[in-house]
């Protein structure tokens, strides 16, 4: 599938600095710029005031709404060759299910995810933030989203820790169903791209270089 558009995906805890950077490559390299609903989902807010109570329905509604946002990037982007940077990479429904949902409710959940992420477009190029858990609560409590005011440390740490565990190269074959991409691992905690040129640039080379590797892609 993508039949030529290159498709870069970006990854990372919450706060990890995803679509500022989305927002920079989609300037730098004018591909489209896929950006996860947030607002637009209407359990968010009850969610974070009791993730037991609500998570099937979140994580459902996540599901859903990113199948058809990949569906529609491969009919209307990635088919036409047009490339396409997006703020998020679809098995992050796995990394917060795998937290929130508890074991029957994850293991009918994953089922479902197969089903429906085989037959969508992969990415050629993840890019992975990491960041440590107090840059990633001094983010968080830095951009002020009302529903996340009251974010519990821990939960940043055990998702982190998730995303670590989904991101380690030797299992990566694996969690990505065998469709290995190109993934470039940055340490955000200590860059600045949103106001330092040359931390931009660092990452920006970075894609280049894995887009050249890919061969007749643009
Ligand atoms: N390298 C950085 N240096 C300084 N501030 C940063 C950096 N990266 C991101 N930020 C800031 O951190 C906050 C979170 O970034 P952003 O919204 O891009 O994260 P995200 O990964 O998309 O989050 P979410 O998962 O919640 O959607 C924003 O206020 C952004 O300006
Ligand atoms: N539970 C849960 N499952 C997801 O798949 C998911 N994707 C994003 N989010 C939350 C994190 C930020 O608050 C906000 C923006 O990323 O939405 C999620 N929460």
């Amino acid at each position: 599938m993508n039949n030529g558009g290159v498709f870069i995906a970006i990854e990372g805890a919450i706060g990890a600095g995803k679509t500022t950077l989305a927002t920079i490559l989609n300037q730098h390299f004018n591909y489209t710029l896929l950006r996860e609903i947030v607002e637009e989902n209407p359990y968010l807010t009850k969610f974070y005031t009791d993730i037991k109570e609500y998570a099937l329905q979140t994580e459902a509604f996540f599901l859903f709404n990113r199948v058809k946002q990949l569906e529609d990037i491969q009919k209307n982007e990635l088919s036409k060759s047009q490339g396409v940077v997006s703020d998020y990479h679809i098995i992050k429904n796995l990394i917060f299910a795998g937290i929130t949902l508890d074991k029957m409710q994850f293991h009918k959940y994953k089922q479902m995810y197969n089903i429906f992420v085989n037959d969508l477009p992969q990415p050629d190029i993840i890019i992975y933030l990491n960041s440590d858990t107090n840059t990633l609560m001094k983010r968080i409590a830095m951009r002020d989203r009302s529903f996340e005011r009251q974010m519990d440390r821990n939960y940043i740490h055990e998702l982190s820790n998730e995303y670590k565990y989904y991101f380690n190269p030797l299992s990566i074959k694996h969690n990505f169903m065998g469709k290995e991409p190109i993934v470039i691992e940055i340490d955000n905690s200590k860059l600045d791209f949103l106001n330092n040129e040359d931390d931009r640039s660092f990452i920006i080379n970075k894609v280049e270089d894995a887009i050249s590797t890919l061969g007749g892609k643009s």
